[in-house]
């Protein structure tokens, strides 16, 4: 079975969620402008798992950061399905390395949070918020609050949170297990995708793990630094859930391995080299 294919990018047959065209972002450094992402365009179907994984500081969180409306890029725009992002928005469920759960409200208290913010009826809320912890295996410790709760748990119900908002037509996750260890990271990932094939939702998702990326993603978009842009597209055309032992998941992995420290030496050239990179093969 073919496993992967690259390619010019993108060949979405759904109508796409995310459109980014020409994201170009600078932020002022200490000794000057840092280019931190150049002439970016990328869409994102819907219902798809993609995520991005790069050499550090390649840009991924800054282009995370840009579609939850947190930073305005310094030019291009994304489109939203169809509206342009200016801020931050009940359309876009985020989750970050650290959970932030509320402390003083308790695990369905939390998830409900977002869903009141978003006007639902309570009983509807409630309804909805359990729906959701019962799929991410947390339906018998609603009540409990966060400090009553492993590390793992944690993570658990802040994914829960965001893929409850009904409004959100977006979930994005930066890094969200990488504080944990790998024998637990590799449960939740099992509880995210399985989360997500009983739910379907479009989910961005920035890590820098290739397993992980391999184990979750429909695609996967590599980065290349100095200027952020663009890399490489790989489509993983595993069944789900995935083998982590199999002769094609470890010969994905290596292949991005490989195309990683590629694109990692690949790094310091000039804007202007990489000013006509776009999206490339
Ligand atoms: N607030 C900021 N001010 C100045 N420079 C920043 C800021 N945030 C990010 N940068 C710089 O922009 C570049 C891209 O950073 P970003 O965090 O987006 O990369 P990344 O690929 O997510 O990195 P990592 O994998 O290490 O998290 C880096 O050179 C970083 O130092």
């Amino acid at each position: 079975m073919q496993t992967a294919h690259q390619g010019g990018g993108p060949a979405p047959t759904a109508p796409a969620v995310i459109r980014a065209r020409g994201i170009d972002h600078y932020y002022e450094g200490q000794t000057g402008w840092i280019h931190a992402l150049s002439h970016l365009d990328l869409d994102i179907p819907r219902e798809e798992f993609l995520c991005i994984i790069g050499p550090s500081g390649c840009g991924k969180s800054t282009f995370l950061k840009i579609v939850a409306g947190l930073v305005e890029p310094s030019a291009g725009e994304i489109l939203l399905d169809g509206k342009k992002i200016t801020g931050p928005g009940p359309d876009r469920g985020i989750v970050f390395q650290e959970p932030a759960l509320f402390a003083w409200r308790t695990v369905i208290g939390n998830v409900e949070f977002g869903l009141q913010m978003q006007k639902m009826p309570k009983a509807q809320a409630r309804e909805r918020a359990q729906q959701v912890l019962d799929i991410v295996g947390l339906g018998h410790v609603t009540n409990l609050y966060p400090y009553q709760l492993s590390g793992g748990m944690r993570h658990r119900v802040a994914v829960a949170r965001a893929w409850a908002l009904t409004s959100a037509k977006l979930l994005l996750m930066d890094e969200p297990f990488s504080a944990i260890d790998a024998i637990n990271r590799m449960t939740l990932q099992d509880y995210l995708i399985d989360t997500w094939m009983k739910e379907k939702r479009t989910v961005l998702y920035v890590t820098h793990d290739i397993d992980e990326a391999v184990y979750l993603a429909d695609r996967i978009l590599l980065m290349r630094p100095s200027p952020g842009r663009i890399g490489r597209y790989f489509h993983v055309d595993m069944e789900r859930p995935r083998d982590r032992n199999s002769a094609e998941f470890a010969a994905l992995k290596a292949e991005i391995t490989e195309e990683m420290h590629k694109s990692a030496d690949d790094g310091y050239e000039s804007d202007d080299a990489s000013a006509h990179a776009g999206v490339a093969a």
